[in-house]
């Protein structure tokens, strides 16, 4: 329950909204009330009023008859006003409880993420964000409704008998103290299991379409589709569960209010006959609890579903309770020097960097080489802060790479990574994330420069800037992502490039072509270039090799 606190701050959010809709809730709850205790007052006077003919003549059906309307339209209103209000409130406070989330995930570091997996944060953001707002409009607002209702309800028929008063107080009270903990209780294991259900269900079906061409081609999508069958059932098994428990609530509740009922008909027969109250007042009575009940319609569900939202609420807060990145206030003016002094990194237990100095002045290229996964790539993270060193420091010009501002830092880098993200946008729009400044001019010049102009002339297309690329890049092959990450290097213009196997994908003739365009662009800058590739290793002003965490000059 402690995870909901940090959540429920955020209602005040809209508080005009929410307690407007509580108010119209609470009107709409007291207009059935009174629409059906009017009722059985009326239908009784009516009929005891028939009884002689000058009962009959000088009975008032005008004002009665326009109550039991007025309470009538008077609840549909309220009803369609309460809606109307209660879910605007939940919609607003919907998207703002996104972006906070969002406002709060941003900033933190993407290996602290990397745990999560995709789906997983996505479900966050959107299921259990969701599950939030259940809060007011399944809690909140109908609980206050309920126990104003009740209130309201025994302090009216205490005006006509204090014991019809308490005995309401008392057998609605305790029926809506008993039913959240009961309910809390019976649907705590299916709701929370239920909400795990969901989110297996949506990573195996993320995972399965992913790597649906894979399974298809290594023959294993029978088995897959097989294992999200299961969750799919596992899913429904829960979910009926749930279904059961709340027709269980519907029943325990009529029972509750049939039950009251002949208790209040038997107190308010004693009353009538011990003179306390006319007749029609002890059909209005016994009407109006079988209404009241209808206020604590919503409490089983609400608490049902409580350990779902708790879950909920517990997961977003292991998200936003990562520490987020924090960046310096230094904006110096750039040079390119680039020092590594005594790093030190591990992933978990797994050392990969063991006491790395290596020092890069300012204009030279350099090449980092080593056998696959001997952390070539997270070197480079480090200077980018994709991960920080357990120890040692990563300094540029002399500047601790942690004091600089998050503004300074990525303007002074330019980054060919080994995957090119592309947005699904024009070909304009994928390059000028790199120069939003950058003329037509200018992009065709580099699309030229770079090779990327083949694009137009393989699809008969005389407006390249207006290439639609596709969601992440489908319609470019590996080559032309990378071609494209060039692309974005050279508008950049940055002090310092880090290149991350920039050729792979490439046949040999565009790959020397291309990085010497590169490493032209760059002549004057710092360059730090990962490759495998010994065709590249002349060009550079020295090249190091990284073996077993271990750097070592290999020539230059
Ligand atoms: N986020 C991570 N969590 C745990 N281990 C990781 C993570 N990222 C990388 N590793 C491991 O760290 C080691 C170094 O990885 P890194 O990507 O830096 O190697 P690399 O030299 O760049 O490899 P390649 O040449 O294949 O790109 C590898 O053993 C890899 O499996």
């Amino acid at each position: 329950m402690g995870n909901l606190l940090p959540f429920i701050k955020l209602y005040r959010r809209h508080p005009g909204a929410m307690a407007l809709g509580v108010l119209l809730s609470i009107t709409t709850l007291l207009a059935s009330l009174g629409l059906l205790a009017l009722s059985g007052w009326f239908i009784t006077s009516t009929a005891i009023a028939g009884l002689t003919l000058a009962t009959a003549q000088h009975f008032n059906f005008f004002t009665p008859g326009a109550g039991v309307r007025g309470f009538s339209i008077g609840r549909t209103a309220s009803r369609y006003f309460e809606r109307l209000v209660s879910h605007d409130a939940t919609f607003k406070l919907l998207a703002w409880l996104r972006g906070w989330f969002f406002a709060r995930l941003a900033p933190v570091p993407l290996h602290r993420l990397k745990r999560f997996r995709k789906g997983d944060l996505l479900n966050r953001l959107v299921a259990d964000v969701d599950a939030l707002d259940q809060l007011y409009l399944r809690m909140f607002s109908p609980i206050l409704a309920a126990v104003l209702v009740i209130v309201i309800l025994s302090l009216g028929l205490s005006w006509f008998s204090t014991t019809l008063g308490l005995s309401v107080l008392l057998m609605m009270g305790g029926w809506l103290l008993l039913l959240p903990p009961l309910f809390y209780a019976l649907g705590k294991h299916s709701s929370k299991a239920k909400g795990v259900s969901q989110q297996q269900l949506r990573q195996a079906a993320l995972d399965y379409l992913q790597g649906m061409a894979e399974l298809q081609i290594v023959g294993t999508e029978e088995v897959f589709r097989q294992q999200l069958d299961e969750r799919e059932r596992q899913l429904h098994r829960h979910q009926a569960r749930l279904s059961k428990l709340e027709g269980l609530g519907s029943a325990l509740l009529t029972f509750a209010a049939g039950s009251s009922a002949v208790v209040m008909l038997y107190l308010a027969a004693g009353e009538y006959q011990a003179g306390g109250i006319s007749g029609p007042v002890m059909v209005m009575s016994l009407f109006a609890v079988l209404a009241g009940f209808e206020a604590l319609m919503p409490v089983p569900g609400a608490f049902q579903f409580l350990g779902f939202t708790t879950q909920a609420a517990g997961q977003l807060k292991e998200v936003i309770d990562q520490p987020p990145m924090i960046y310096g206030e230094q904006k110096p003016e750039v040079k390119g020097q680039v020092q590594f002094e005594n790093v030190n990194f591990s992933y978990g237990g797994l050392q990969v960097l063991d006491q790395v100095t290596l020092t890069i002045p300012v204009g030279q290229h350099v090449a980092l080489v080593g056998k696959t996964g001997c952390g070539k790539s997270t070197l480079a993270g480090l200077l980018t802060r994709y991960n920080d060193c357990d120890s040692g420091q990563v300094l540029i010009d002399g500047v601790p790479v942690p004091d600089f501002s998050e503004q300074a830092l990525y303007q002074a880098l330019a980054v060919v990574p080994q995957k090119t993200h592309v947005l699904s946008a024009t070909l304009r729009d994928n390059l000028k994330l790199a120069d939003h400044s950058a003329s037509d001019e200018r992009l065709l010049e580099v699309i030229q420069t770079t090779g990327l102009n083949q694009l137009a002339a393989a699809r008969g297309d005389e407006k390249i800037l207006d290439l639609w690329l596709g969601q992440g890049g489908i319609t470019l092959s590996g080559g032309e992502q990378r071609r494209l990450a060039i692309a974005r290097a050279m508008l950049k213009q940055a002090d310092i490039l880090i290149m991350d196997e920039a050729s792979e994908g490439l046949d040999r003739f565009s790959e020397q072509l291309l990085l010497n365009r590169i490493l032209e662009a760059y002549q004057h800058k710092t360059v730090m270039m990962i490759t495998h590739k010994q065709g590249m290793l002349q060009k550079m002003d020295a090249v190091y090799r990284l073996d077993g965490g271990r750097l070592s000059q290999v020539c230059g």
